[in-house]
C-alpha cells in the first residue's frame, strides 16, 4: 500500500458513517446486524450499494432519495473513503459505508432488514474458476434473498455484455422475476428508464467503461421468495 493509499486508510478507521467489522464480528456478533435502523436514527428503508467504489451512486441516491438510507459495501475502504468524506461534508446523515467482503453480506445483516440492493460495475469474473466470485452467482442471490425483504429488489448495471446474459440466462433458469432488462441504456434517445436516477449518477467506473465505448446495460429484478 503506497504512503498516500496507507493515510486515506487510516483517516476513514475514524470517520463516523464508516463501519469496520473486524474479523471476529464479520462472522458472528455484529453489533449492527438487525440493528441499522438504530444506526440511522429512523425507520427508513436500507438500501445497500455492493461493491461501491468511491461511492458515487450511494452518495448521489442519498442526496435526492432522504427519506431511504443508503450502505455503500466494499472491501477497498480507501476507495469509499471519496464518498464518505463528501456525505460528511454535504452533511448526509443517510449514508454510510461498510467495509466487508460482500461474501459476508449475511453475517451483517438480519433477515429481511434490507428493501433494495444496487450492484454497480462488479468485475465480471468471466473464467469459468472466476465464477464463485462473479456477485450474480447462485451463491450470492441466495445471500441476497436472505437479508431482503420478500418483494425486495435488486438492479445490476454492468458494461460488461457477459455478465449482463449471464445473470440474464440465471435468472431466467432459476424463475426469478425480471422488472426490466436493457440491453444499451443510453442506446435510443427516447428510452426512459422506470428507474430513478438510472442515467443521471454515473460512477467511476461507468465513466471510464463508457469512454472507452463500451455500451451499459441494466437489469432490475425480484427474487422468488423460496
Ligand atoms: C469495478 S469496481 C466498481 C466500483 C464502483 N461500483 C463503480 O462503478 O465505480 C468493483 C468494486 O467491487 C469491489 N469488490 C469486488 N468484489 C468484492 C467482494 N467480494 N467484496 C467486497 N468488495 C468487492 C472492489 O473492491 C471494487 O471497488
Amino acid at each position: 500500500m503506497g504512503k498516500n493509499k496507507a493515510a486515506r486508510f487510516r483517516e476513514n478507521t475514524i470517520l463516523p458513517n464508516v463501519v469496520q467489522p473486524t474479523r471476529e464480528e464479520a462472522i458472528q456478533n455484529f453489533p449492527h446486524k438487525g440493528k441499522w435502523n438504530a444506526f440511522f436514527g429512523n425507520d427508513n428503508p436500507i438500501v445497500l450499494e455492493l461493491g461501491c467504489g468511491k461511492g458515487e451512486y450511494s452518495v448521489g441516491l442519498a442526496k435526492a432519495f432522504p427519506d431511504k438510507n443508503f450502505i455503500g459495501v466494499d472491501i477497498k475502504g480507501a476507495r469509499f473513503w471519496f464518498g464518505a468524506k463528501e456525505a460528511i461534508q454535504d452533511d448526509l446523515k443517510n449514508v454510510a459505508f461498510l467495509r466487508t467482503q460482500i461474501e459476508l453480506i449475511d453475517n451483517l445483516f438480519a433477515e429481511q432488514e434490507v428493501s433494495e440492493i444496487w450492484i454497480t460495475f462488479p468485475d465480471p469474473q468471466i473464467k469459468y474458476r472466476r465464477t464463485k466470485h462473479r456477485l450474480t452467482n447462485p451463491e450470492f442471490l441466495e445471500k441476497y434473498r436472505h437479508i431482503l425483504k420478500p418483494d425486495g429488489i435488486i438492479h445490476l448495471k454492468t458494461d460488461s455484455e457477459y455478465l449482463h446474459g449471464y445473470t440474464l440466462g440465471l435468472l431466467q433458469g432459476l424463475g426469478h422475476e425480471i422488472l426490466t432488462a436493457h440491453h444499451d441504456i443510453y442506446g435510443a434517445a427516447e428510452y426512459q428508464p422506470d428507474t430513478p436516477l438510472l442515467k443521471d449518477i454515473r460512477t467511476y467506473y461507468e465513466e471510464l467503461f463508457s469512454s472507452k465505448g463500451k455500451t451499459i446495460t441494466y437489469i432490475k429484478f425480484r427474487l422468488k421468495n423460496e
